[in-house]
Order: C-alpha cells, then structure tokens, then sequence
C-alpha cells in the first residue's frame, strides 16, 4: 500500500517544528515520508534570526526527482516564503491532480501567512495564496491569525466559524479545519471545527499547553496527513490527530524545549476528543446541524461481554439458534413496511422472552418499543431519524452501529448498551460503501472502549473467529458463518468453543 506523504515546508534548526517535525510525525504514525525544502530557518525559541528561500530550480527539481520515483498519497505543505515558489506549487499541484493514477490529498497548513511583511513572507504572497493555491487544497488547516489573513474574518465567538470556514471554502478549498490552539472560544477548552460545506465536525479537549509551543500546528496537519496516507477517512484522520497532538503535549511538560516525544499512534482513551453532540452548549454556539443529544444513556446489557451473535432474518432461525443455546441475537428484517414485520417482531420478543436472551430488534425501533422489546440495534443513518431518548425513556437497550474512530466517539457521547464495529472482513451479506477494517484497526478499537460492550461484525467466520477474539472484542456477531452452515449446530459450538 502506498502510504507516502510529501512534507513541502521549511526546515525548521530546532527540530521543534518544519520539516523535521513533520517527517518524524510521519514515521511515528506509519506512514512514509519524503521532504521538499522550501526555505531554511534559523531560529530559536526566542526568535527567528534568518529564513533563506531555496533557489526556484531547487524547490523544483525537489519536485521532479520525487514524482520520478514514487507519487505521495497524500501532500503537507508548511512554510512557503517566496512568491515564485507558491506558483511553481500551484501548476505543480494541478498537474498532479490531473495526471496522478490516485490524485494526492493536499493539506496546507499556512505557516506564517499572518506575518506578511516580516522575514517570513514576500509582499504579495497571501494574495497569491488566495487565489492561486487555495483552489489546489483538499484540507485548509488554520488558526485564528490565519483565518483572519485569508479570510478577513475574525474569530469572536463560536457562532463566527462557520462563516469564517464557508468564506476559506468559496476561495476554492474543499475543506477547512480552523483550529482552537491558540483562542479559547470556551473555557479550558480546545475546539477544532472542520467542514467542507457540507458536513460539520467539532472536537473538543482540554486545552493543553507546553514551554515552547511553536510546531503544534504543523504536527497536528502532519499527523492528519500520514492518518489519510494509511487509508483512514477525515473524520478518523481528525480524531487520531488530536489525540496524538494531545499525547504529545501531555508528554512534552516532561521533555522541556521543543519536546516533542512522538509516542507513536496514540491508545489512550484520556487523550482522545470528544465530539461536541449538536444539542450541547457548544453545539448551539457553533449552530451545529442535527439533534444529537448525550442523555443518561440507555440500559445496561449487564455484562461486557455479549459472546456469539447471530444476526438473523426470520423467526423460524431464532427459534433454531435459542435452542441452541445462544443468548445474544438479533432480528434484522430488511426494507419491508412496519405492518410486514409487527407480527414477526412481536413473535421474536415472545421468544427471546421466554429463553431469558438479549434479543435486539433491528432498525424498527417503534415498533420494538411498543412490544417492549430487550434492545434495539440501529445503524448511523438510522440515528438521525430515531428518537434516541425515547427508546432510552422506555427502558430498552440500545446497538450503535460504527465504522471508524469519529463515529465511535460519537457514539460513545450517547452512552448505548453496546457499540458495533464494522465491517471487519469482507462480506457478501450487506453491500458496503468502504473497504473492511482490519484486524489491526479493530483491536484499537476494542482497547479504546474497554469500558463498553463491544461487537465486531463483518465478514467473521470460524476460522477468523480466534484472531477476532484476542483483539479483546467482547461479541462476535455473524451472518453467513450461521446460516449458510452445514450444520447451525456445530457452528454456534465451535464459535463458542473459541468466545469463552
Ligand atoms: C451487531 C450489528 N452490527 C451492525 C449491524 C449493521 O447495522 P446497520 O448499520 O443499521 O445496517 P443494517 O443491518 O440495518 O443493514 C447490525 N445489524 N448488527
Ligand atoms: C449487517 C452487517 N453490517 C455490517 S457487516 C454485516 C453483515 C455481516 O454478515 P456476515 O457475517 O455474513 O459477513
Ligand atoms: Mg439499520
């Protein structure tokens, strides 16, 4: 897999921040890194003595020998101090968007944009920027000065962002993640907000500083960047990337000057963000669209481990694995009108009733409240439609369905009964619209919710079934490796032979 990010900035003497930074950020992530040198930099913690464009032929044949070997994936742009260098990129950029196979993803992180005049910028620069290289950038990512410099909008309150990220958006950028490093719209707190006019994504964490802050910006754009080269979406890339830059942060009070730890790919629950739900304080500052809510949270399925979970389509198999002895199932009824499906889920209940089983309706979360059913199971389309805090007000239990670590923390804001991760291997029983997840993926997943139930889902036979339980996944659920078994018997007994 080609997971290479070309870091285009300055170097940075201090190693602090540029391309220094940047190619470490890379490699501590997993990702590959090659650098195009911009300018040279001598500076400190107090100040920055001298910066020294590379010549035009420089900046270029760094270009043309790279693109000769192996094409970036994925392309981080720092410091660019010349007016003739943002040209050379944006042409550069064009071509490679036209003529690549796989066209890069391209992040730009405006270093310096806000010091136009000073030793970092060339008069005329931040015009050019605007107008010439902005249309080439997937992902904008920008502080206050810097939005404030591109976009002539200050940043007052949280309902001044959106405006600010939509005015970056119409100067040709697909998107744009304004970043709270360095205002504090809300107390204590550390709030990046992403959109691309379409979808809007707020993080928060507790705001954290270090001695010598220069490069956090960078970093967080570097740890964006290889997240993406490794194949991840940009909600997931957001998130990872925060919670780096935060365990970076907590980890270099220790370290001192420039203390940049690079711990490599972070793990730890404390050190992610959270996602700001819709119906919060936060939310309705930043007019957040949707009516997410975090409530007390639905009931407990009384165990974090679920075992065997068959998915099932009628209730002649519910029938048939009950008495087999499974205790975790679920009824998954596909595209029919509610009154095809009431008198099935109502037998279903009945049955799950009597076998003292966790019985989880899917989708048809109205009629699983009216006949008091054990859970529900719903999907992420599925929890824009349905009124959660109902089906938490009439007792039942609730599945989320999710697919990467945005969704996962979001999910995790509702507090469900249980949190589904999918899909992991290939599947021929649902069509779904990305690629499976992996094995590697889904023990981060399971190590980060060790305090909720857990299902992984997807693609999970019997031979697959050990390796999917040592990720420390707390339910196994199938499809196929049940139904379309020579013998329902012997399966459901193996499966649980390896889930003990
Ligand atoms: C245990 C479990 N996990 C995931 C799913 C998928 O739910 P959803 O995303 O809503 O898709 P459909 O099943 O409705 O096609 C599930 N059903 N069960
Ligand atoms: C419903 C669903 N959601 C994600 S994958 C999947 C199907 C799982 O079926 P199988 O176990 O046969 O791969
Ligand atoms: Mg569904």
């Amino acid at each position: 897999m080609n997971k290479l990010v070309w870091s285009i900035g300055a170097s940075d003497c201090t190693g602090g921040g540029g391309i220094q930074a940047d190619l470490h950020t890379f490699k501590d992530l997993g990702a590959d890194g090659c650098s195009v040198i911009s300018a040279v930099t001598a500076q400190n913690s107090a100040t920055v003595s001298l910066v020294e464009s590379v010549s035009e032929q420089m900046f270029t044949d760094q270009l043309a020998c790279l693109t000769a070997d192996m094409q970036a994936k994925v392309i981080k742009i720092g410091l660019i101090t010349s007016v003739k260098h943002v040209q050379i990129l944006a042409e550069k950029l064009a071509e490679f968007k036209q003529t690549w196979a796989v066209p890069p993803f391209v992040i730009y992180d405006p270093v310096a944009v806000a010091l136009t005049g000073e030793k970092m910028a060339e008069e005329g620069l931040v015009e050019l920027i605007r107008t010439a290289l902005l249309p080439c950038i997937d992902l904008l990512t920008a502080n206050a000065g810097e939005v404030l410099t591109l976009s002539g909008h200050a940043l007052i309150s949280g309902e001044s962002l959106k405006p600010a990220a939509l005015k970056l958006i119409s100067l040709g950028c697909q998107s744009v993640l304004i970043k709270g490093g360095d205002f504090e719209l809300v107390d204590k707190i550390a709030l990046d907000y992403w959109t691309d006019g379409k979808r809007e994504i707020a993080l928060s964490s507790a705001r954290l500083t270090r001695m010598e802050s220069h490069g956090t910006g960078g970093i967080l754009a570097s740890a964006i960047g290889a997240t993406i080269a490794l194949g991840y979406f940009i909600e997931d890339a957001l998130v990872v990337a925060k919670a780096y830059l935060n365990q970076e942060l907590k980890a270099a009070k220790k370290l001192g000057f420039y203390g940049i730890a690079h711990l490599g790919w972070p793990t730890n629950k404390t050190d992610f963000p959270e996602v700001v739900l819709p119906e919060s304080k936060i939310g309705y500052e930043l007019d957040l669209p949707g009516t997410l809510e975090a409530g007390p949270g639905f009931a407990s399925c009384g165990t974090l481990k679920l075992g065997l979970y068959p998915v099932l389509d009628s209730v002649e198999w519910l029938d048939k694995v009950l008495k087999l002895g499974v205790k975790t199932l679920q009824l998954r009824i596909k595209d029919k009108q509610p009154e095809q499906v009431e008198q099935q889920i109502i037998e279903a209940i009945a049955l799950g009733r009597k076998y003292n089983a966790r019985l989880f309706i899917n989708d048809y979360w109205q009629l699983a409240i009216k006949h008091q059913a054990y859970g529900v199971h719903l999907g992420q389309e599925d929890m824009d439609v349905a009124d959660l805090p109902m089906i938490a007000d009439a007792g039942l239990r609730l599945g989320l369905s999710t697919h990467g670590y945005y969704e996962i923390l979001r999910a995790q804001q509702l507090k469900p009964s249980y949190i589904a991760l999918g899909h992991i291997f290939p599947t021929q029983t649902k069509q779904m619209p990305s690629d499976p997840q992996g094995l590697s993926r889904l023990g981060k997943y399971a190590q980060l919710l060790s305090d909720i139930p857990t299902v992984a889902i997807g693609g999970i036979n019997l031979e697959r079934a050990t390796t999917v339980w040592k990720t420390g996944v707390g339910s196994i659920a199938v499809v196929s490796a049940i139904t379309h078994a020579d013998s329902p018997k012997i399966a459901i007994e193996s499966f649980n032979q390896v889930i003990q």
